[in-house]
């Protein structure tokens, strides 16, 4: 271990040695702490990320004055659509998406290492559950779906096939994630295709660009966004772990849209046949102001524009048929070949930009007094995932339906959208939807048929209750046999075990 010494001399270095300034009074333990964790910091990376936030902070809050004139929509041809195209054309992206799965190229990445603020839990957002009648968790829904998909993949192709799970994690969330997974038996995948890692941790800063102490024996510390995913690949050898199962595209995405087609076959197939190095799924934009990045181009270059760094005059801009200009929303779904992971770990990472975000960081003050602070006193910086989309060869947007495919768990149910009911309202009607498709019909108690109302806002309960299965289906697939002509009583709960009750 450094001495304190060691430490001192490299936090000079970097500018920062009051990190130290309540070490002499530290019991043994916690002092051991405080200097593991200052030694791990390098000093000069430590002088630069200070000297940046500080810098940034300088400069006046919200998008670059001269933004708004560098974007242009994404040029058409980079652009599919999975709801618009004809069905023979998404046929073949998804016949391609599962010949890659079949043939073991196909891998998974969630991104996992965010802390859930906003929807005000303290564990990790993955083991969140909505209410569903099943009471699965969003982790458990996406070991299902890469379950079946590969089931699906298998059975078109004759073989078996393993989609890898990679799952970026943080200190806040590989300790639960890594429990949570071996409480629940992996959801019965094969732990060894379950490949955990964690991301890298940078200091919360002051605007003049100190370093702040949480507490006297803690340095206050965040995840350095999910764009830190590039050096964390680099830190724990992950791309040489996916050369060795022989993956060559990746499906990233984050934990909490409850819709999430996990390795989707059309997504991956169109991306395959187009070419692609890089790709997004994107669905309309709601509204001008609804918190989701923007697929589009700055300085003729892909890019995603975030919700917090657009003004809203670019966002409200309309085209000529009315509809929004920059209406391809970002749903953090992406594509990425490994050969292009390669390139950008390698080469590209530190020209990736961070964000910043300006936070309430709790500190101890100049006595030691913890301080809960009213306003916002810090800076944390932050690399996104998406800002690699400006090194891509070929880069590519598939829309998707939001219904089928978009509906994020971000905030707490006090929220009016994207909370634990508009979630598992959404899967409710989404399944609701596919039994009606599949000739379900549902009664009501005293078995008179209930009205069949397919669409409905998304503040409306289903007319019933229809939880399907991951395992059953993975995107509405192969539900007639169970349900063509049969009349079902809600709540209609169809498992394995259903399912194979109901099969003819
Ligand atoms: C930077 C980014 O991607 N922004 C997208 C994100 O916004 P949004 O602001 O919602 O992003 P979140 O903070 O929820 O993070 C997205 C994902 O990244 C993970 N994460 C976050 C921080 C971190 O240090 N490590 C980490 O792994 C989170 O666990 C989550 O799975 O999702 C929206 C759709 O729902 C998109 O429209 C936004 O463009």
């Amino acid at each position: 271990m450094a001495s304190e010494r060691d430490v001192h001399a490299r936090l000079q270095r970097a500018g920062q040695e009051h990190l130290l300034r309540f070490c002499a009074e530290l019991a043994p333990g916690p002092r051991a702490a405080l200097l593991a964790e200052l030694g791990a910091l390098e000093p000069e990376a430590l002088r630069e990320h200070c000297r940046r936030a500080a810098e940034a902070c300088a400069h006046p809050p919200g998008p670059p004055p001269d933004l708004a004139a560098r974007l242009r929509p994404l040029p058409p041809e980079c652009v599919g659509s999975a709801s618009r195209c004809d069905p023979e054309t998404r046929r073949l992206w998804e016949e391609e998406g599962f010949r890659q799965i079949a043939l073991n190229k196909v891998a998974v990445l969630l991104l996992a290492g965010g802390q859930g603020t906003r929807l005000g839990v303290t564990y990790p957002k993955g083991m969140y559950q909505v209410g569903l009648p099943s009471q699965k968790t969003l982790y458990q829904l996406q070991a299902e779906r890469i379950r079946r998909v590969e089931q699906l993949a298998g059975q078109r192709y004759g073989t078996r096939c393993t989609v890898p799970w990679y799952i970026m994690t943080s200190e806040f969330t590989l300790g639960p994630t890594a429990k949570f997974f071996k409480e629940h038996d992996f959801f019965h995948l094969a732990p060894s295709n379950v490949i955990m890692f964690e991301q890298r941790m940078l200091p919360a800063v002051t605007f003049d660009g100190r370093a702040i102490l949480e507490q006297k024996d803690k340095v206050a510390m965040a995840p350095d966004g999910n764009g830190g995913l590039y050096c964390a690949l680099s830190d724990h050898q992950i791309l040489e772990d996916m050369e060795r199962r022989g993956v060559e595209f990746v499906h990233v995405y984050c934990v909490d849209n409850i819709l999430v087609r996990l390795a989707d076959p059309v997504f991956i197939g169109f991306c395959v046949l187009r070419g692609a190095d890089c790709g997004a799924k994107v669905v309309e934009k709601a509204y001008p102001e609804e918190p989701v990045g923007v697929v589009c181009q700055v300085d003729g270059v892909p890019q995603v524009v975030e919700y917090s760094e657009i003004s809203p005059e670019t966002a409200q801009l309309r085209g000529p048929d009315g509809s929004l200009l920059y209406s391809l929303g970002n749903i953090c779904n992406h594509f990425f070949t490994r050969d292009f992971l390669q390139v950008v770990s390698s080469e590209f990472e530190p020209l990736l930009k961070p964000h910043v975000a300006v936070k309430k960081v709790p500190y101890v003050d100049e006595e030691g007094n913890p301080v809960k602070p009213i306003k916002p006193n810090g800076i944390k910086m932050e690399k996104f995932v998406f800002d690699v989309f400006q090194f891509a060869k070929s880069f590519v947007a598939l829309e998707v339906s939001r219904e089928e495919e978009f509906s994020p768990l971000k905030n707490a149910a006090s929220a009016a959208r994207d909370n634990p009911d508009t979630t598992r309202r959404a899967l409710l009607m989404q399944h609701y939807r596919w039994a009606l498709q599949a000739g379900a019909h549902f009664l009501d108690a005293c078995g008179a048929r209930l009205p069949e109302l397919p669409s409905l806002p998304g503040s409306r309960e289903p007319p019933a209750i229809c939880e399907i299965s991951p395992l059953v289906s993975y995107s509405g697939e192969g539900l007639e046999v169970y349900l063509q002509g049969r009349e079902f009583q809600s709540p209609l709960i169809l498992d394995e075990n259903q399912a194979r009750a109901l099969r003819p």
